[in-house]
């Protein structure tokens, strides 16, 4: 039910951080203060804020507020209902200023998947204890409504799987890579250019900051506690543009992907370089988009897609969670009391699956049928192969796909390749996603 405006007064909030997502969220309450005060029932007001220098034109009015240079003492004022945690990083200031929201009894609305990736269930604990809510839907593929869908709208399902790319400056790499014919260098350094990358470029191309949203997204598809460390995490850097072209090539494109599934050998939660069909809504995405894929057993397959990250589209995650807080609408941080999350044994070995395998083999008699035995002798099955023309004639570019095999199968294959006096540098392995 709505909230009357006769007995709530305005819902009082101190915005930490006013960087790319902090000036879209004030941009959002200045321009649409009406609207929001209409749909809330109550008015939205921001009473203080909090960044490093005070003195940096943002290109957006900060006069009528409050202004604390240290963001802990937004959680002490009596003028703050709500705290806005934009500041970003696992530990440090983010981390300080949560806490003492929390310890304060202060809901705290947040967009740092970092932080949740690593104290998630500590902060979820001392919230549910102090009678605070910590909201979080911009942490995860910004724009895109995600953990609300997952935490609310698909509440009556068992969730079979999670997956997504969750990362735009990696699809924004693989994509830009494929369709100008450049290399993961050449990308990099124009992505650098364009401000896409993170202030350490490692947390987007080494899987670590889709990781961090995959995990928290595991946590409440299968009622487990946040278990970042136990992501498999390989990043983008190896990928070069050799194995997008001849992925595309078998009709495949080439995606950061996450993958969470639940099953009887434990928790599974992968952040890796996938093939997935070229044809299929994740192979079609673009560019800096994200799209992410709910499964489950009632509803069937749920996509969203949409802008995962920038000023507007993370500033309209963060809204949604002031107005729920506005409506009343109060959710346990993971979708369950936090106490009830259980410990998941991680699984020690990815689902099988069908694997693609670049080998560059020198190119003499009986080099392939080696290759050949040693995959038979894994018990692995091939089920294309191809050799591509080359001007080389000392080495030959070979593509095999695999039937369904174990990843450790595969590796200790790969370990055995060595020993034959055949390969021409490092196998490449990807894994095929049936998505
Ligand atoms: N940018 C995006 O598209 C997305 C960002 N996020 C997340 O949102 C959060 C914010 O990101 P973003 O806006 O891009 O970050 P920015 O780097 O643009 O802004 C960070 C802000 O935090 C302020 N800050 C730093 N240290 C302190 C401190 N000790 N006390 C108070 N303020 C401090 C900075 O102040 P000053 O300006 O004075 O230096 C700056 O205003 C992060 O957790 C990020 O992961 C999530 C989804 C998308
Ligand atoms: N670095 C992130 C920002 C949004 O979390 C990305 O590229 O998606």
């Amino acid at each position: 039910m709505t909230p009357s405006p006769d007995t709530q007064g305005p819902l009082r909030l101190g915005i930490a951080g006013l960087g790319t997502v902090g000036v879209g969220v004030l941009r959002a309450i200045q321009r649409h203060g009406a609207l929001l005060g209409r749909r809330a029932g109550r008015d939205v007001v921001v009473t203080a804020v909090s960044a490093r220098d005070r003195s940096r034109d943002r290109g957006v009015r900060l006069g009528d507020y409050g202004w604390e240079d240290d963001a802990t003492a937004l959680a002490a004022r009596d003028d703050v209902d709500v705290v806005v945690e934009l500041i970003g990083g696992h530990d440090g200031p983010a981390l300080a200023l949560v806490e003492a929201a929390i310890a304060a009894g202060k809901d705290v609305v947040t967009a740092n998947k970092a932080l949740l990736a690593h104290h998630g269930q500590r902060l979820a604990e001392a919230a549910e204890a102090a009678g605070a809510a910590i909201r979080f839907e911009a942490a995860v593929a910004g724009g895109i409504p995600v953990v609300k869908a997952l935490t609310e709208g698909l509440a009556g399902n068992e969730i079979t799987r999670v997956m997504g790319v969750m990362n735009g400056t990696c699809n924004y790499i693989l994509t830009r890579m494929e369709r100008a014919g450049l290399t993961y260098d050449e990308v990099f350094a124009e992505a650098q250019a364009l401000g896409y990358l993170e202030a350490d470029p490692t947390l987007d191309v080494g899987g670590i900051d889709a990781g961090h949203k995959l995990a928290l997204l595991a946590a409440i598809a299968f009622g487990t506690r946040v278990d970042f460390d136990a992501m498999m995490m390989e990043g983008i850097e190896r990928i070069t543009i050799d194995d997008i072209e001849q992925a595309a090539d078998m009709g495949f494109r080439i995606k950061l992907l996450g993958v969470a599934r639940m099953s009887g050998r434990g928790l599974e939660q992968r952040m890796s370089p996938c093939l997935v069909p070229a044809a299929s809504p994740l192979g079609q995405l673009e560019n800096a988009m994200n799209m992410v894929v709910l499964e489950g057993d009632a509803v069937g397959r749920v996509t969203l897609g949409g802008a995962g990250a920038g000023e507007g589209p993370t500033a309209s995650a963060v809204m949604s969670d002031i107005l729920d807080l506005a409506r009343g609408t109060r959710l346990s941080t993971f979708g369950q009391p936090a106490s009830g999350l259980a410990p998941a044994p991680a699984a020690s070995q990815p689902t099988p699956a069908p694997y693609y395998l670049r080998l560059t083999l020198q190119d003499k008699p009986g080099a392939l049928a080696k290759i050949a035995t040693v995959l038979g002798d894994a018990g692995i099955s091939i089920d294309r192969m191809r050799q591509y023309g080359h001007a080389d004639t000392s080495t030959a570019p070979v593509l095999i796909v695999t039937h369904k095999t174990g990843r450790g199968a595969l590796d200790h294959a790969i370990s055995q390749m060595a020993g034959t006096g055949v390969l021409s540098g490092t196998p490449v392995a990807i894994r095929i996603e049936d998505v």
